[in-house]
């Protein structure tokens, strides 16, 4: 499902008034309409309940216009609160406003301090508060009046529905913007917003209900979106289905290079993270001082001893040994466990920019590139990299909080410049190709912030590399399926799962999936 940016959501607004001749009142229209959809389909009769509309001054504040006059026709009590004054409505707005103030309707503009208190009293006495204040045209910060008003609505406790966007959200990033509405609901109107898929605009966003609010098809198809969330059907549509006449080698062969003497379990949850994804031979190469150990650990894995530093990491005399195993390999995931070992590192950049097959590149091999991100160029295939928003910000050279502030715009960039897929993982891990486009993923919850799922994804991804996906699909769908995991998982208790927990839900996931 594609998303839209607040600017490509107005043009496509735009382009239906202007081009296709359809009026901005048919659209609010339909915008008003879809959220009283919604609410009938929570309550069975809206006659005799308290509605507040909370409006802005723009289009946002005019669909709330359209949900007051029918929640009034349906026999609703319905007190609308505008943040300033009617003088200072135009457009679209004005008209449906002047339509229910001739009908009669309480509308109250919020002037006086005395204002204030009406609007605390009927939010406190109503059934539903309806956030009509800010939609796709919100710039900047929320402050004065427009936080007061956010704040009465969020200490109402009562059920918030959102018109197009909770407000103080930001649109393009999910951003809260000093404050924001806590909304229950929120109905967005023809395409839905990144902001109500990323945190933390996600946890404000409440129940999302996507509009058809008449825009025709040719418009949105005719923009160039990037943005999509990637939906079940699609992931169906390109995991690999497996012959019934398959054996181990028409799945493909994994080589995953991984491990130091502390970080044994890294390289084995992510050698199988790839068999679980349905790869059929995996090898997992480590220093030589693990192997009794990994061998012991993973029956059905194959086990291949690296030359190691005295400090039991991976060392550069085990370059060929690496490019030799990799050479017989349709993939190599490089990175877990490996340790931050400078000779570690050096034979890790080395790895990358000679073997020939796909990479998928993490962790300690992500801490080998910062500085030299300039060499994924030099890869063969375009590398997947799997960084946390810590590993982001180490190559960005930014701080987490800048990452996680702006996630699809910061993995969008490094994509590009890096020439490699990023996989920012983290709560709606985003998937960036260097052409700008960009996928977010729903799929996982918060029982996955526990040491080794990472490992797990990093296997899962080259283990669908292996049975002959694209980097391209295998990172979209490896995280669909990786969440997905992770959600089955959760069903035996969300706090206390692990990363094994995760491993041995990869194949139910899958089999959700596809059926196989
Ligand atoms: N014709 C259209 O383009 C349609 C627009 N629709 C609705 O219109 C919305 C967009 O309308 P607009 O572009 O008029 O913009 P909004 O109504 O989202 O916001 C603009 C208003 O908010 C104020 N504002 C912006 N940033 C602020 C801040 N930081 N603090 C306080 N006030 C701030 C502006 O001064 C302006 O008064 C959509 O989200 C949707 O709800 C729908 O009716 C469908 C059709
Ligand atoms: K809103």
């Amino acid at each position: 499902m594609r998303v839209a940016t607040a600017s490509e959501m107005r043009e496509i607004d735009n382009i239906a008034i202007d081009e296709y001749g359809i009026p901005g009142t048919v659209l609010m229209e339909n915008a008003g309409v879809a959220v009283i959809r919604r609410l009938e389909s929570i309550w069975e009769s809206l006659a005799e309940r308290k509605f507040c509309v909370l409006a802005g001054k723009g289009n946002n504040g005019g669909d709330g216009y359209v949900i007051a006059r029918h929640l009034a026709n349906q026999g609703a009590k319905v007190k609308v609160f505008l943040l300033g004054e009617k003088a200072g409505i135009s457009g679209d707005a004005r008209i449906n406003l002047d339509i229910i103030d001739k009908m009669g309707l309480d509308i109250i503009e919020i002037v006086s301090e005395r204002d204030w208190d009406k609007v605390k009293v009927a939010a406190a006495f109503s059934d539903c508060l309806v956030d009509a204040l800010l939609g796709t045209g919100f710039r900047g910060e929320v402050g004065g009046d427009m936080a007061h008003i956010i704040d009465i609505m969020n200490a109402a406790g009562k059920l918030v529905i959102a018109v197009d966007i909770p407000s103080g959200v930001e649109a393009d990033t999910g951003r809260i913007c000093g404050k924001a509405v806590q909304a229950a609901y929120t109905v967005t109107f023809g395409l839905p917003k990144p902001g109500l898929f990323l945190y933390p605009g996600a946890e404000c966003a409440g129940e999302i209900t996507v509009a058809d609010i008449g825009i025709p098809t040719a418009v949105v198809s005719r923009q160039n979106i990037k943005q999509n969330i990637i939906m079940a059907g699609m992931v169906r549509a390109i995991l690999p289905r497996r012959s019934p006449a398959a054996h181990k080698g028409t799945s493909g062969r994994t080589l995953v290079i991984a491990g130091s003497r502390d970080l044994s379990g890294a390289a084995a949850m992510a050698a199988e993270g790839a068999l679980r994804a349905g790869a059929g031979l995996v090898t997992l190469s480590a220093p030589a001082s693990l192997q009794n150990l990994l061998a012991m650990k993973l029956t059905e894995v194959m086990t291949k001893p690296l030359a190691e530093t005295a400090t039991g990491g991976i060392c550069r005399e085990a370059v060929g040994e690496m490019l030799q195993l990799a050479s017989g390999s349709d993939v190599v995931a490089i990175g877990p466990g490996l340790g931050r070992h400078e000779e570690t590192a050096s034979a890790v950049r080395e790895t990358i920019t000679t073997a020939q097959c796909p990479l998928v590149i993490d962790a300690d091999a992500l801490y080998a590139l910062a500085g030299y991100t300039n060499l994924l160029n030099e890869c063969a295939a375009l590398p997947v990299l799997t960084p946390h928003p810590g590993e982001m910000a180490r190559l960005t050279k930014l701080d987490v909080e800048a990452v996680n502030a702006d996630r699809v715009g910061v993995a969008r960039q490094a994509a590009g410049e890096w020439g490699c897929i990023i996989v920012l993982k983290g709560a709606r891990t985003v998937v960036a190709f260097p052409d700008g486009e960009i996928y977010i993923n729903t799929t996982g919850n918060a029982g996955m912030a526990t040491g080794g799922t990472g490992d797990v994804l990093t296997g899962v991804i080259a283990g669908l590399i292996a049975q002959g996906m694209s980097s391209h699909d295998a990172a979209v769908a490896g995280v669909y399926v990786h969440g997905l995991a992770g959600d089955v998982a959760a069903q035996g208790g969300m706090v206390g799962m692990t990363a094994m927990d995760l491993l041995k839900a990869v194949p139910a996931a899958l089999y959700g999936i596809t059926g196989c």
